[in-house]
C-alpha cells in the first residue's frame, strides 16, 4: 500500500519535511563538492581527470574527456531506428515550442512625447548545459536544453554529461545533440562538471551560464559557485502532484503517481485528493502498478514514496489547491472533471498538465513543453527551462531635444534630492552646449 496521509492531522513538522523534500541530504554533498572545487580550482585539467577517474571511469586522461568526431559519428551507428524516429518528433515540437518563445530582438515604445523606452535582446556568449546520466540515460534533457540555447542564438554551448565505466557517452544523447548543432562535449559528471565550466581550465574555456538538472552532488556544486558562474534555475530531484478529485480514474492516479517515484529514491511523487475512496483505490492500483517495474525502479519509487511522497487526503478540492499552490510541485497533474475550471487557482507549479490526456512522461519527451523544471518549492518563483535562459535583456533608451525639454528638470529636481551633482550638472550644460 502507498502511505496515505490525512492533511488535517499531519503535525507541522510532518508538512514542513513534506515541503522540504530531499534537499534535507545536502549538508554531505557540500563537503565532498567543497574538497573537488578547490582541487579543481589548484589543479585544473589535472585536477578534473583525477575525479572523472575516481567517480566515472578510470580509464579518464586529459584527452579522452572530449568527445572526439569518431565518438559523434559512432552514435550515428547506434541509434535504433526508432529511438532516431521518436527523437525527431521530439526535436520538432521542441524546437517549434521555443521558436514561438522568441521575443523580438528590439522593443523601444515613445512614452511621452520624445522619450523613447525599451529594450533589446541579446543571447549570452557561453552557456554550459548539464545533462545528467546517473539514474537514467537522458538524451530527452539534452533536447530540453540545446535546442532552446540554440533558438535564443548563444555562440559557444558547451555540454557536460557523465561517461559510463568504459568512457562512452549516452550515444542517444550524442545524436540528439548533434541535432541542436552541439559539437563540444566533455565526459563530465558532478561537481568536477560544474567546476570546470564556472572555473575554467586549461582545455575548457569557462561559460557565463550553466543549467541543468543534476543529483545532489552538482546542486551542491552550483550553490558553492553562485557568484562564479549563473547556476540558472534549481532543477534537482523530480518531484510531481496529481492533484484528484472524485471524478478521477484512480487506474490513471496511480500510474501518474509512479511517473517521478521511479526516478529516485529522493523523488518526492504526492497524489493530493480530498475524495477517500479514490485515495484508497489509488493506493491499490499504485501497488499493482509498482510489480510491472524493475526491481531497481520498483525500489525507488517505495522509497520516494515512504520517504517524501505518497497520498495526501485532504478535506475538500480548496484545501487541494491550498497544499499544491504551498508546496509549489515541480509537475502538476490536474485530473479533476474540469481542469479549465481551476487553472486560475493554480498559482504555484513549474509545469500545469491538464486532463487525462496529459501524462508528465509525455511533457517530458513528446510534447515540446521544456521539462527541464524548477523543484524544491522554488516554482514559486523560477520558470521552466525556456529562451529566456539564454537570453538577456539591455534596456534601451532614446530622447530627442523636444523629450529631453520634457525630462530635464524632472532630473534635475530629483538628482539635487539624492546629493549628487554630477548628474545634475549634465543636465545643465547639456542645456548650454545642445
Ligand atoms: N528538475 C528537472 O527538470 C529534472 C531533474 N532531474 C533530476 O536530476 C537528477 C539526475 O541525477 P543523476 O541521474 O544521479 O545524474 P547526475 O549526472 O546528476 O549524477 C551523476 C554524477 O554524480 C557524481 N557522483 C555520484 N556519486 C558521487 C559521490 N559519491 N560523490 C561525488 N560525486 C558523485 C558522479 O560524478 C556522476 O557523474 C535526478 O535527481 C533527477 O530526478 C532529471 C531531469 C529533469
Ligand atoms: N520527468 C523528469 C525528466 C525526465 C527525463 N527522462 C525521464 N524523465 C523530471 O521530472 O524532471
Ligand atoms: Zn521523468
Amino acid at each position: 500500500m502507498v502511505r496515505i496521509l490525512k492533511l488535517s492531522q499531519l503535525s507541522s513538522a510532518e508538512r514542513a519535511k513534506l515541503q522540504k523534500r530531499a534537499e534535507l541530504d545536502i549538508d554531505n554533498a557540500l563537503k565532498v563538492a567543497q574538497t573537488v572545487i578547490e582541487t579543481i580550482r589548484e589543479r585544473g585539467d589535472a585536477g578534473v581527470v583525477d575525479y572523472v577517474r575516481r567517480f566515472d571511469y578510470e580509464g579518464a586522461t586529459v584527452e579522452n574527456i572530449k568527445v572526439s568526431e569518431a565518438e559523434f559519428e559512432r552514435a550515428f551507428h547506434l541509434i535504433e531506428p526508432e529511438v532516431k524516429t521518436a527523437i525527431e518528433q521530439a526535436f520538432r515540437n521542441i524546437q517549434e515550442v521555443h521558436r514561438r518563445q522568441m521575443p523580438e530582438e528590439t522593443l523601444l515604445a515613445e512614452i511621452e512625447t520624445g522619450v523613447f523606452a525599451g529594450e533589446k535582446i541579446s543571447p549570452i556568449p557561453n552557456v554550459g548545459l548539464y545533462v545528467p546520466r546517473g539514474r537514467g540515460a537522458f538524451p530527452s534533457m539534452m533536447l530540453m536544453l540545446a535546442i532552446p540555447a540554440m533558438v535564443a542564438g548563444v555562440e559557444r554551448v558547451v555540454v557536460c554529461t557523465p561517461p559510463d565505466k568504459q568512457g562512452n557517452v549516452e550515444p542517444v544523447s550524442l545524436v540528439a545533440a548533434q541535432m541542436a548543432g552541439v559539437r563540444e562535449i566533455y565526459k563530465l559528471g558532478g561537481v568536477q562538471a560544474i567546476a570546470a565550466l564556472a572555473l575554467g581550465t586549461k582545455n575548457i574555456k569557462r561559460v557565463d551560464k550553466i543549467t541543468g538538472p543534476c543529483s545532489v552532488y552538482g546542486a551542491a556544486a552550483k550553490r558553492l559557485l553562485f557568484g562564479t558562474v549563473d547556476v540558472g534555475l534549481p532543477a534537482g530531484p523530480s518531484e510531481s502532484i496529481v492533484l484528484a478529485d472524485e471524478s478521477t480514474d484512480a487506474r490513471l492516479a496511480a500510474l501518474d503517481l509512479l511517473i517521478e517515484a521511479e526516478h529516485g529514491a529522493d523523488s518526492a511523487a504526492l497524489l493530493v485528493t480530498h475524495c477517500e475512496d479514490l485515495a484508497i483505490a489509488a493506493s491499490e492500483y499504485a501497488q499493482e502498478y509498482l510489480q510491472k517495474l524493475p526491481d531497481w525502479r520498483r525500489e525507488f519509487c517505495e522509497a520516494g514514496l515512504a520517504a517524501y511522497g505518497g497520498i495526501i487526503l485532504t478535506d475538500s478540492l480548496q484545501q487541494s489547491l491550498d497544499f499544491v499552490n504551498e508546496y509549489a510541485p515541480e509537475h502538476l497533474e490536474v485530473l479533476v472533471s474540469n481542469p479549465f475550471a481551476i487553472l486560475g487557482k493554480i498559482k504555484n507549479a513549474g509545469e500545469i498538465l491538464l486532463g487525462n490526456h496529459t501524462p508528465s512522461s509525455m511533457a517530458t519527451y513528446a510534447i515540446g513543453v521544456n521539462a527541464v523544471l524548477p523543484t524544491g518549492s522554488f516554482a514559486r518563483s523560477y520558470s521552466a527551462v525556456s529562451v529566456y535562459d539564454f537570453l538577456k535583456r539591455s534596456t534601451l533608451a532614446y530622447v530627442t531635444p523636444e523629450g529631453f525639454e520634457k525630462l530635464k528638470e524632472t532630473t534635475k529636481t530629483l538628482a539635487e534630492y539624492e546629493g549628487f551633482p554630477a548628474h545634475k550638472l549634465a543636465i545643465q550644460h547639456r542645456e548650454i552646449l545642445l
